[in-house]
C-alpha cells in the first residue's frame, strides 16, 4: 500500500514538473535551465564575499524602441578594471537582460576611452586566497551573458587586457577602435585565464590560435587582431571616440539586429543550445521547438504576403 501512495505520489511530482516546464517555456529558459556552471547558495555565498570589495559599478540602458541594450563598465581611475563589487553588478545586469523581452542586441564598453584593463589589481591583491571562488562566480556570469538570447558586441576602445579581454570573448563580437590594443597578458601576471576564455577561445578560434594567444600574452593592434579573427570590425579612424558607440550600434543594427526580437531571440537560443549539446537528436528537437513557435505565425504570414525577393 505504501508503496502505491509512493509511486501516485512520484507521478503527481513528475507531471507537475512537466506542466510548469511546458507553461513557462521560452528558448531562454530552456538554455538557462541546460546550463549551470555553479549551484545557487555556493553564487549567494561568494557574491556576499565579492560585494565587500569596493569601487566602481556596471550600469545598463535598455532601449525598447531600437530593442539594442549598453552596458557599461565604470572604473574609469582604473582603466575599468573590475573589483568584486562590479562583478557582483555584472551578474546583476545579465540577471537583468536574462529577463528582457524586447530585446535584440547588447553592447559592452568602458567609460573613459578604454574597454578593460583585467582584474582590479588592488582586489586581486586581497582576495590570493580566493581564485577559485571569483573565478567560479566570473564562469557563472560569463556564460550567462555569453548565452543571452541577444546578439552581443564588445565595443574594445583603448585598452582591453587580461580579464578584459577574456569578458570581451563572452560577446558574440568584437568591434575595435582603430587605435585600440587587445592582449591576454594573464601568463605575464603569473597566471592562467580564470573568466572562461580558454574555453571559448578554443570554440571562438580553435586551439592553434587559442594557445598562440594565451601563451605569448601578445598585445595587438587592430589591425593584427583582425588578422587573428578575434575581432569581426574595425571602426574607421577618422571617428572620434565619442561617435564610436553610435557607430557600433548602427553596425550591430544593420547587420544583427534588423528583425523581429522573438525571431532574433529564437535564433541565438538555438544557437546556443546546438553549440552546447553535442547530442544532435536532442539539439534538432530544441530547433524543432523553436521554429514551430514561427511556423504559421503572424511574422511569416507577413512576409509571406509580402511577396518578397532575396536579390
Ligand atoms: C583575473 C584577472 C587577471 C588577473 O589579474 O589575474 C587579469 O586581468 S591579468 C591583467 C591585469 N591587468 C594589468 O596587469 C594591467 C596593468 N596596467 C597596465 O598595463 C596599464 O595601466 C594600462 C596599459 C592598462 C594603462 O596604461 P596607461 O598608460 O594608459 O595608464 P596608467 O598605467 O597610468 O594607468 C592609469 C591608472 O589606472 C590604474 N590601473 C590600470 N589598470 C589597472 C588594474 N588592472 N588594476 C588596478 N589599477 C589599474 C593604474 O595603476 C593607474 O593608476 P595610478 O593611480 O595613476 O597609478
Amino acid at each position: 500500500m505504501i508503496k502505491i501512495n509512493i509511486l501516485i505520489a512520484t507521478l503527481i511530482n513528475m507531471a507537475t514538473r512537466l506542466f510548469k516546464s511546458i507553461l513557462t517555456w521560452s528558448p531562454q529558459s530552456s538554455v538557462s535551465r541546460f546550463l549551470s556552471v555553479i549551484n545557487q547558495p555556493d553564487l549567494l555565498a561568494i557574491r556576499k564575499d565579492l560585494q565587500k570589495f569596493e569601487g566602481g559599478s556596471v550600469d545598463l540602458h535598455t532601449d525598447e524602441e531600437t530593442g539594442i541594450a549598453v552596458m557599461t563598465l565604470n572604473n574609469p581611475e582604473k582603466r575599468n578594471s573590475l573589483t568584486g563589487k562590479m562583478m557582483v553588478d555584472m551578474a546583476d545586469r545579465v540577471s537583468q537582460l536574462e529577463k528582457w523581452a524586447n530585446g535584440r542586441g547588447l553592447i559592452v564598453l568602458g567609460t573613459g576611452g578604454h574597454f578593460c584593463s583585467g582584474g582590479d589589481l588592488t582586489f586581486v591583491q586581497k582576495a590570493l586566497h580566493y581564485g577559485g571562488e571569483m573565478a567560479a562566480f566570473q564562469h557563472d556570469t560569463l556564460t550567462r551573458l555569453h548565452n543571452l538570447p541577444l546578439v552581443s558586441v564588445a565595443l574594445l576602445q583603448g585598452h582591453t587586457l587580461g580579464g578584459g579581454a577574456e569578458l570581451s570573448t563572452a560577446c558574440d563580437f568584437r568591434v575595435m577602435s582603430s587605435t585600440a590594443r587587445i592582449g591576454f597578458v594573464q601568463i605575464k601576471m603569473g597566471v592562467t585565464a580564470g573568466w572562461g576564455a580558454t574555453t571559448r577561445l578554443v570554440h571562438l578560434l580553435g586551439r592553434h590560435k587559442a594557445l598562440g594567444l594565451l601563451s605569448s600574452a601578445k598585445v595587438f593592434s587592430a589591425e593584427e587582431a583582425l588578422g587573428e579573427g578575434l575581432v569581426d570590425h574595425i571602426l574607421p579612424y577618422s571617428l572620434a571616440q565619442s561617435e564610436e558607440l553610435d557607430e557600433c550600434k548602427k553596425w550591430l543594427s544593420s547587420n544583427y539586429c534588423a528583425y523581429d526580437a522573438d525571431l532574433i531571440q529564437g535564433v541565438k537560443s538555438s544557437v546556443v543550445y546546438s553549440e552546447l549539446n553535442p547530442d544532435i537528436n536532442t539539439s534538432l528537437k530544441f530547433e524543432r521547438e523553436v521554429f514551430t513557435k514561427f511556423w504559421g505565425g503572424p511574422l511569416q504570414k507577413a512576409a509571406l504576403a509580402a511577396k518578397i525577393k532575396h536579390k
